[in-house]
């Protein structure tokens, strides 16, 4: 996926101001930055649920805005930050609506859908929970019930934005784990809005630093995220160390 020269505004202030990349294929990268700097928003605009104002969103060289959603679909999924459904919807037939942009006029599921379900379901740890209702699970087991539906979709790319918010450190290190399964075993390309930066140096290929609508660095974690580039995305001096090898930003 490739972005060229991206412009939005909501009302009257460009909040994406002029953003160009490229999202690698097979490999996670990580959006970092402030709250408010925009990453949602670009989010948005790279799965067609908005619509730039300048500029454009690739994918495969075909604008996104030129491809039906329902292939599109069946090419992107994302799990958003925040996720509604009714208390009592089954597991089951949450993940199910990811196989929705397949299903062509008045078809039921296939045998291939169904195969395809139990995958999500499986490789989410989620086959024991499947016939219960989304209200009777934890934070993290809803988590991983959101990431299955987009699974179930077989996307190419898979977006998710801020996927460990609000769970404890097992629940975030079981989700992280299993994003890092899903770029290793299964060839899927990931980006994802994270906070925590030691968390992002760890599991990501390429980190992506925004700054007020604007990509301040791309690149390696082990090379871009050190001291300056700590301070200038989010305004804050914080020593940055090394453990075995492995960098880490001392956050407290
Ligand atoms: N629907 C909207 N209408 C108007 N302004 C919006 C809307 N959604 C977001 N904004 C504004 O756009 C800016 C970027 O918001 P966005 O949610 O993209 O940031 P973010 O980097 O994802 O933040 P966070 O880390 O807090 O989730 C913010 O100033 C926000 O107030």
């Amino acid at each position: 996926m490739r972005v060229n020269d991206l412009y939005f505004a909501y009302d009257k202030e460009d909040i994406i101001n002029g953003i160009s990349f490229e999202i690698k294929n097979k490999k996670i990268t990580t959006l970092l930055g402030a709250n408010g700097c925009g990453k949602s928003t670009l989010f948005q605009l790279l799965t067609k649920n908005l619509k730039a104002r300048h500029g454009q969103v690739l994918l495969e060289e075909k604008n996104v805005q030129d491809i039906k959603l329902k292939e599109f679909a069946q090419k992107v999924a994302i799990v958003h930050q925040y996720n509604t459904a009714p208390a009592d919807l089954p597991v089951k037939r949450l993940v199910s609506y990811g196989r929705i942009p397949f299903y062509k006029h008045f078809q039921t599921q296939t045998d291939k859908d169904k195969e395809i379900i139990n995958w999500a379901l499986e490789v989410t740890n989620l086959k024991e929970l499947s016939n219960r209702n989304l209200g009777q699970l934890s934070g993290g087991q809803r988590q991983r019930a959101w990431i299955a539906m987009a699974l179930a979709q077989k996307p190419q790319i898979l977006f998710l934005d801020e996927p460990t918010t609000y769970l404890d450190v097992k629940y975030q290190i079981e989700i992280l784990r299993l994003i890092k399964l899903l770029n290793k075993d299964y060839n899927m390309t990931i980006v994802m809005v994270l906070h925590d930066i030691n968390q992002a140096i760890h599991y990501s290929d390429e980190i992506i630093g925004m700054k007020k609508g604007k990509i301040i660095f791309q690149g390696n974690p082990q090379e871009v995220i050190c001291e300056n580039s700590i301070q200038d995305m989010y305004g804050i001096n914080l020593k940055v160390g090394y453990l075995e090898n492995q960098k880490y930003v001392l956050a407290v």
